[in-house]
């Protein structure tokens, strides 16, 4: 286990690009990647399955890569093999090279009913792989005046996610308040670093100081990193704004340019 937390930006494709254009997409994210990780900042990409293989070949020829410049799954099962028609193996992924895993995003808790015990038994199964899961947490509804509220429906959702991964395995807590998710504009900055400031207090007191970090996401974008509070965010999870690479370039640079532990 590392003994701080790096800075880390992720990036998740849902299903947005075909095979072809994230192919594309990884001759400009492929270096950007690179030089990130040069300067001690970790980055993952999370395509669609049908990329997953071609964006490891990309992007983790090294086992060190697996987790500097990881590529993610958008969701798996809990057991690594069977009679499961449809489902993705933890224990495949791995052997493909992936190094995170997203569990529970909001789309898959509302749309295809997702409940918390489902994302518990998956957080366990990957990081039992060996594969981080990126736990996506978040509340509802948007009422900006009610941090305490947020901080409580997000520390539920940790306690429930994380019952069964050991306080040494890498997690990382993706939040993503559901009201921010596909607008302009991300949450306000004062809202989301006195969220995480509640939620890295709760960590802190599991014993999670070290092996669990948060990252913020939710209209995600240039600009947004600079105002966010380095002791409470370790750094942010990009969906449409990281569409054009130079934007996520840009990420890089802005998160480059706070001074980490
Ligand atoms: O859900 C998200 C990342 O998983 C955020 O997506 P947007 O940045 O497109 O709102």
């Amino acid at each position: 286990m590392p003994t701080k937390r790096t800075p880390l930006i992720g990036m998740s494709l849902k299903m947005y690009f075909t095979p072809a254009r994230t192919q594309r997409y990884l001759s400009a994210f492929v270096p950007i990647a690179r030089s990130a990780n040069a300067i001690g900042i970790t980055t993952f990409l999370i395509p669609d399955f049908l990329s997953v293989a071609a964006s490891c070949a990309a992007l983790v020829t090294t086992e060190e890569q697996r987790y500097a410049t990881g590529v993610g799954a958008q969701d798996c099962f809990w057991e690594d093999s069977g009679a499961y028609t449809g489902e993705i193996s933890p224990a495949h992924l791995w052997e493909l090279g992936v190094g995170y895993v997203e569990i529970g995003h909001a789309e898959r808790r509302r749309i295809f009913r997702e409940s918390g015990d489902d994302v518990a038994k998956k957080a366990a199964a990957a990081a039992k792989r060996g594969l981080i899961p990126v736990v996506c947490i978040g509340e509802i509804e948007p009422d900006e005046s009610q941090i305490d509220f947020a901080v409580q429906y997000c520390v539920q959702q940790i306690d429930e996610a994380v019952r069964c991964v050991p306080l040494d395995s890498q997690v990382v807590f993706a939040y993503e308040p559901v009201w921010a998710i596909g607008q302009h504009n991300p949450a306000p900055t004062e809202y989301i670093n006195a969220v995480c400031a509640g939620l890295r207090l709760h960590l802190d007191s599991l014993g999670r100081e070290k092996s669990a970090r948060i990252i913020y996401g939710g209209s995600a974008g240039p600009g947004l990193f600079t105002e966010l509070d380095i002791d409470a965010v370790d750094g942010m999870f990009i969906g449409r704004f990281g569409h054009e690479p130079t934007n996520f370039e840009i990420m890089v640079q802005e998160i480059a340019t706070k001074k980490f532990g």
